[in-house]
């Protein structure tokens, strides 16, 4: 691999392109804005699957895996038992920060716990084009049969290319294809917050 080469987590070398860059539009949560809004999300779990015995919730990684952390605390703190949590590692590689070419790398491992016969709800930070979550459900599927399967994001962009929605839904931010969202949590991120960004050029 030579400095103008980039290896990517699928073991492809491909050509470095420059970041490009990025201008800051807003703050559109706070760290107690998110920490309300998962106690909300909380609830909505536990209201639609009846106290959430059969539960079972697995994040992506790299940032639905804290939420499903956090949530798996908030839900047993309510309901008095504890949930089953595991990790689905996808990721995307985009070589411009639009919605074309785009490719899953599914990670293999354990999720952490039989999904057979449990409700599943998926966890991700952002839902954009849908593509994560749908290659999340194959992933899924190929670890065994949940009963049902929700899905639960902190935010949704708007801008799906799949018949994908959400469940749950943290923040609704209606987005132009320009703009990013930047979810930062304290686990992986150093800090907490909700950005809006916009491509400067
Ligand atoms: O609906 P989609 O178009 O698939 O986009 C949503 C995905 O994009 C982000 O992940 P990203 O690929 O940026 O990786 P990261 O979570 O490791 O930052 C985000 O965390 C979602 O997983
Ligand atoms: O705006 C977006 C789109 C996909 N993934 C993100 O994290 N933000």
């Amino acid at each position: 691999m030579t400095d103008d080469t980039v290896k990517t987590k699928a073991g492809e070398e491909s050509a470095a392109k420059p970041k490009p860059k990025l201008r800051e539009k807003g703050r559109l949560m706070s760290a107690s804005e998110i920490e309300r809004t998962l106690v909300r999300l909380a609830h909505e779990i536990v209201e639609r699957n009846n106290g959430g015995q059969n539960l079972g919730l697995v994040g992506i990684k790299r940032r639905g895996v804290p939420l499903a952390e956090r949530l798996a605390k908030l839900i047993s703190k309510i309901e008095k038992h504890p949930i089953d949590t595991g990790v689905l590692d996808i990721s995307f590689y985009r070589d411009d920060l639009s919605t074309r070419d785009v490719r899953p790398v599914v990670t293999p491992g354990a999720i952490g716990f039989d999904v057979n016969g449990r409700d599943i709800v998926l966890m991700d930070d952002v839902l954009y084009t849908g593509r994560t979550i749908r290659a999340a459900l194959d992933a899924l599927f190929a670890h065994g049969r949940p009963k049902s399967v929700q899905l639960l994001v902190l935010i949704d962009r708007g801008h799906r290319e799949l018949p994908i929605q959400a469940t749950f839904v943290g923040r609704l931010i209606p987005t132009s294809w320009r703009e990013i969202i930047e979810v930062k949590l304290n686990e992986i991120d150093g800090q907490e917050e909700v950005l809006l960004v916009e491509l400067a050029d």
